[in-house]
């Protein structure tokens, strides 16, 4: 297992930020994928949106760690983990995303995440209802640039998350309003507590992955059965000029 830390402590955006510049370099200097026949690495980019305080860099870091710290304002941060997972290193390239203050903000990150990520983690919390809300405008602002962008079915894998379930005694959100939006969304969901346990945070991350391979695998097979095409018009193709060639 490898996780990279930055050196010194900075802003939450700073560090997402630096997260940004270093998981692309990471993608662009991927030695195995480049050059030697099929990939043995897969890098997989995962932003982290919410509102304030539903625990976003908790689940980050319980992830990278296995550890809930409780305080998460100044730590350093954590943005890369690599391990391997069925005979493959993947590599999660995380950023952990500050809430945005208003609307032309939140369009605008939304855009700048699309271009980076290959899956989201849509978090709330279980005793915060306004958090929940701003998952569902999240989730419409997703699918709405996405699809803009790229037609319908563009936007990647999305998972929702309802955080904070020791709290459960604090609940203003149900399990089954969690799951609704996930089925109507077309996401996954979880619902899972960073501060009691590591394994539903690693099933969640787990379970993005799934669907991001997945969603690679589909963008895949279409452009395979063109490039057979190609290969097969350009065998044929210089068949039939060789014997024109030959008949000259
Ligand atoms: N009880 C409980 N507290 C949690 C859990 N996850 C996070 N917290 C607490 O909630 C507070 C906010 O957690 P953060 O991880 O900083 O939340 P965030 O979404 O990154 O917050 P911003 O950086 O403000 O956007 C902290 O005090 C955490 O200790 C959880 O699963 N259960």
């Amino acid at each position: 297992m490898v996780v990279r830390e930055s050196q010194r402590p900075g802003t939450k955006r700073s560090r997402a930020m630096e997260g940004l510049q270093r998981s692309r370099t990471m993608e662009g200097t991927s030695p195995r994928s480049r050059s030697e026949g099929p990939p043995q690495r897969v890098d997989a980019n995962i932003a982290l949106i919410g509102a304030e305080d539903v625990g976003k860099s908790a689940l980050t870091v319980r992830f990278l760690t296995r550890r809930f710290i409780g305080e998460y304002g100044d730590i350093e941060s954590i943005h890369s983990h690599c391990d391997m997972i069925d005979g493959r290193e993947i590599c999660f390239n995380i950023w952990d995303s500050v809430c945005p203050q208003n609307e032309g903000i939140a369009d605008h990150n939304i855009t700048k995440q699309l271009q980076w990520a290959d899956g989201f983690i849509l978090v709330y919390s279980i005793c915060d209802r306004s958090s929940f809300s701003v998952v569902e405008q999240q989730v419409r602002r997703l699918r709405g640039q996405a699809r803009t962008r790229g037609g319908p079915g563009a936007t990647p894998p999305i998972i929702i998350v309802g955080n904070k379930r020791d709290l459960r005694h604090r609940r203003t959100v149900s399990s089954e309003e969690g799951r609704l939006l996930a089925l109507t969304a077309d996401c996954g969901f979880f619902e899972i507590s960073a501060a009691e346990n590591y394994h539903g945070v690693l099933l969640a991350f787990h379970g993005l992955l799934e669907l991001i391979r997945e969603t690679r695998a589909l963008k895949k097979g279409p452009a395979g059965i063109k490039g057979i095409v190609r290969s097969v018009s350009a065998v044929f193709g210089r068949r039939r000029n060789d014997a024109k060639d030959a008949q000259d």
